[in-house]
This record gives C-alpha cells, sequence and structure tokens, in this order.
C-alpha cells in the first residue's frame, strides 16, 4: 500500500505516518471490508484496497477528509445534521456504531460505520479506524427486493433495526397495517449470525387454539386422531434460525401461556412426548395492535408482553415519511413491472401526496398496480391514478346511494373487455383487504370514516355488516 505511506514527496496537506502506524496501515489493507486511518481532525492517513475500490474512484483518497469523501461534506458529518461516530468515541474512548448514508463508487448507500478510537497512553485520542460495511438489505435506490427509504423517520427506524441485527434480542415490530413489518423482520433475519438458517413466519392469527401447541411444538405419532406419523413443528423447524411471529396480538389468553413457557424456559415438548427439548430460535414478533392498552384491558399477559417486547422497534406510517413517496412508488413500480420501465409523471405523483394512505405501503403498491393496468403508456399520468383512486371509492359504494356509473365501464378502458374481467377479479380480492386497513389505520368516528370514503355512514355500516366486521 505504497501510495498510503509517507514519503517526502508528499503534499504538505498530507498526514505523515510514525512507523507503528505504518505497521496498522499494512494491517488495514490486509482485511476484506473497507477500513480507513483518520487523523484525529478527520483526514484520511490511509485506506485500505477495499475502502479505495468502495469510495475511492481513480483520485487519491489520503489527505481528504473522511466526511468529504464518503458525505461530499465541506464540514464534519455533526455540524452537517449527521450524527459524527468520531465526536461519539471522543466522549466516550470506546469503539461506536453507527448508521450512515454515504456516496459510493456504485451510488448512495446505507453504511454501517464502526469506529475505533485510537488513545495513546495518555488516554487522548490520536485517531481511530473506521470500518465499512454496506447494508445490503436496504436501499436508496430503486432495487427488486429489500426495504427502500431514505425519510429521517426511516433512517431512525433503520438505524434500530441494524443496531438490534446481530444480536439474539427478542424483538418486537409495532406499527399500523402495510408499513413493512414483515419486511422489516425479514431483514432482521437477513442481517443477523443467523443468517443462513431458516427464517419461519407464523401467521398466529390463522392457528386455531387446537392447532396451535402442534403447529407450533408438532407431535408424536398417534398423539391425536389424525397423528398418522410424527411433525417438527414451526419451533424445531426454525432451529438455529428466526421464528416470526405475525400478529402475535390476536393470539388468544389460553394460547398465550403456552407461548410464554417457551420464551421463560426455552425449552418445548411435542404433543404426545414427554421429552423435553431445548429450542434455539430467535424471536421476532409483530402486530398492528396496541399491545400496551390491550394489557391494560388484560386482554394480553404482561409477561409474555415483556419477554415479547425485550426490544420495540415502531415502523413509521406512510404520512410519517412523505418524503419516501416518489422513491417507493418508483421502486414499487419497477418491482411490479420489471419488464416495463414505468414511471409516474409530476402531477400523478402530486396526486398521490395528498392521498392518506391508512394502509400505507401496501395501499401504494395496490394502488400503483391498479393505475399500470389502466395505461398503456410507460408514464402513469394523473387521469390514471385519479381513475384507480375512483374505483378504490366506487367499491365503497352502495348502488342504493345512486353512485355514479360505476367507472370499471369497458368503454372506459383502454384494453377492452378482457382487462375489465381481470380488473374485476382483483377488485373482488381487494375489497375486504382495503376495508380492513381503512379500519385498522382508522382512529375518527364512523361518521368521519364514511365522509372520507365518500359515502354515507348507511352504505358504510351495510359494507361493513355485509363483511362481518360490524
Ligand atoms: N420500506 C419499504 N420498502 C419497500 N417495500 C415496502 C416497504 N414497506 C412495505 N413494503 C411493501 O408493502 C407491502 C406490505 O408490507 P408488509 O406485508 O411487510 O406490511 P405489514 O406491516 O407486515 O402489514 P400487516 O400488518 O398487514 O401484516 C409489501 O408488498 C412490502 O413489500
Amino acid at each position: 500500500m505504497t501510495n498510503n505511506v509517507s514519503s517526502d514527496s508528499q503534499s504538505q496537506s498530507q498526514p505523515i505516518l510514525s512507523p507503528d502506524r505504518a505497521e496498522l496501515t499494512s494491517f488495514l489493507e490486509g482485511l476484506p471490508e473497507p477500513h480507513i486511518l483518520c487523523d484525529p481532525d478527520y483526514r484520511i492517513v490511509a485506506a485500505n484496497q477495499a475502502y479505495r475500490h468502495l469510495y475511492g474512484g481513480e483520485g487519491e483518497l489520503t489527505g481528504r477528509t473522511c466526511y468529504e469523501v464518503s458525505h461530499h461534506f465541506d464540514r464534519p458529518c455533526d455540524q452537517a445534521g449527521e450524527s459524527c461516530p468520531m465526536a461519539r468515541a471522543r466522549e466516550s474512548g470506546q469503539r461506536e456504531r453507527i448508521l450512515h448514508l454515504h456516496h459510493t463508487s456504485c451510488g448512495q448507500s446505507y453504511v454501517n460505520i464502526e469506529l475505533t478510537p485510537l488513545l495513546n497512553p495518555r488516554g487522548e485520542m490520536t485517531g481511530y479506524i473506521e470500518k465499512m460495511e454496506t447494508v445490503q438489505h436496504a436501499h436508496l435506490q430503486p432495487q427488486a427486493q429489500g426495504l427502500i427509504g431514505r425519510s429521517p423517520a426511516f433512517r431512525q427506524m433503520l438505524a434500530l433495526v441494524m443496531r438490534i441485527a446481530p444480536t439474539d434480542s427478542a424483538v418486537m415490530l409495532l406499527g399500523e397495517t402495510g408499513t413493512g413489518k414483515d419486511l422489516v423482520a425479514q431483514t432482521l433475519h437477513a442481517s443477523s449470525q443467523r443468517a443462513a438458517k431458516p427464517f419461519v413466519p407464523v401467521d398466529c392469527s390463522s392457528l386455531t387454539e387446537t392447532l396451535f401447541e402442534s403447529e407450533l411444538f408438532g407431535h408424536e405419532r398417534g398423539a391425536f386422531t389424525d397423528a398418522h406419523r410424527a411433525k417438527a413443528g414451526l419451533v424445531e423447524t426454525a432451529h438455529e434460525g428466526t421464528l416470526f411471529l405475525d400478529e402475535v396480538g390476536d393470539i388468544p389468553l389460553t394460547m398465550q401461556v403456552k407461548l410464554l413457557r417457551l420464551l421463560e424456559n426455552g425449552v418445548y415438548r411435542r404433543v404426545g412426548s414427554t421429552e423435553q427439548r431445548q429450542a434455539d430460535v430467535r424471536i421476532i414478533s409483530a402486530t398492528h395492535r396496541d399491545l400496551p392498552t390491550m394489557v391494560r384491558e388484560g386482554r394480553f399477559r404482561e409477561d409474555l408482553y415483556h419477554r415479547l417486547c425485550t426490544f420495540p422497534i415502531r415502523l413509521p406510517p406512510l404520512r410519517a415519511r412523505a418524503d419516501d413517496l416518489p422513491l417507493l412508488a418508483d421502486s414499487l413500480l419497477s418491482r411490479l413491472m420489471p419488464q416495463r420501465r414505468i414511471k409516474l409523471t409530476s402531477d400523478a405523483l402530486e396526486l398521490l401526496g395528498h392521498q392518506p394512505f391508512h394502509g400505507n405501503v401496501r395501499e401504494l403498491r395496490n394502488l400503483l398496480e391498479r393505475a399500470i393496468v389502466l395505461t398503456d403508456d410507460t408514464q402513469i399520468g394523473v387521469e390514471a391514478v385519479e381513475w384507480a383512486l375512483q374505483l378504490d371509492r366506487d367499491l365503497l359504494k352502495d348502488p342504493q346511494d345512486g353512485a355514479k356509473e360505476s367507472t370499471l365501464s369497458g368503454s372506459h378502458l383502454p384494453m377492452g373487455g378482457t382487462a375489465e374481467g381481470t380488473l374485476r377479479g382483483s377488485w373482488q380480492r381487494l375489497r375486504v383487504e382495503q376495508l380492513r386497513e381503512r379500519l385498522q389505520g382508522w382512529s375518527g368516528t364512523r361518521t368521519e370514516l364514511a365522509r372520507e370514503l365518500g359515502v354515507s355512514e348507511r352504505t358504510l355500516y351495510r359494507k361493513l355488516k355485509a363483511l362481518g366486521m360490524v
């Protein structure tokens, strides 16, 4: 790494390496992850090959400041509104970890930084080493998979996810429907030491009381009438991996105690067996329900709540991350239609910006899916978005309300009858889900909800009743 070690030909601004620093530099050069050695004034003294590859481009890096190279800032991060690991390490005298948004040769990326201060015998900081690790499962540009976002609310949430991912702590994901709890659970697993082992999701709301124990813990042959052969449970399937308890707030009280036993003792028995088995799973749970209120009202066990909620992470609703809308819309469009490069016009995007999106990212995704079907172009204009939104309202309208002629009439559809059929089919599927989404995120009165949906309160009530929601 000759270009980083001091020489007479180096310019005045370039820092000088002492012999022990030269050894350190040679050590860093052999490390596979990007590393830099900096002086206390943020200037890069040495950058290893992996760092030069990720940040360097063609230019020389030594002598430049870390904030200029990775952030394109003209002053240290903490003076530019970012948290600076160096400032924190100077205070704590310890290693500090932080999530930053960096400019790399692959564009903007989320990067986990681990900063280790170098202290002299008097305990003074004489420099620091930074290790960078690009986050693989969260992005600032459209990607086929993973979390997308750049708003402050999203970054705050992601920083918690990245901090807790490598540990074995139980995580509780809280947030409205469609905010990405399932995706975050997968990200936590994929960013953990358990990533190579199974990620096993359990939809707790779909498990009946009789099934709960045998599904979760498995059963022996002959344990009950239909147990023709022994079967491993989901806890066993997730061995050394992650068990994701989705909709954990829906577990009835009688079953909560069975789950508590697993969490408290880390052991379980297959139904029909006396053999005690040791569970080795990391537990992530999620709910859109207000668990603290459920605990207060005696509908959720407090002891179970504390076991599950070692580390709570609240996912922001889409309305709290409005800055993410253009990026999210762009990403979702390319995920929905990877073979067709579809974009929203600026008017269409502005119209989307005014929607309440009680169903959050899922609702945005559904709306875009509809808008794609309703447009032949590679540009989705304001008309297609309005049309997709109107379909949503039509869905909730009662013919007795004298609703306008359905916008699903074939004459409006660019693709004719076949597309209409397809669209009607997907509408039928969306219907219940969308009403549920509206209701779950809704904190106002039914009158306000009816107004919001553009229907009478009587119609809303009839609709909910027909769907078994009241
Ligand atoms: N930050 C995000 N980036 C990209 N896609 C996202 C993001 N958040 C959510 N989505 C997408 O939105 C949809 C809903 O997400 P997900 O199922 O994870 O939500 P949820 O909070 O688990 O919902 P529910 O409570 O109803 O189960 C999925 O298609 C998911 O891929």
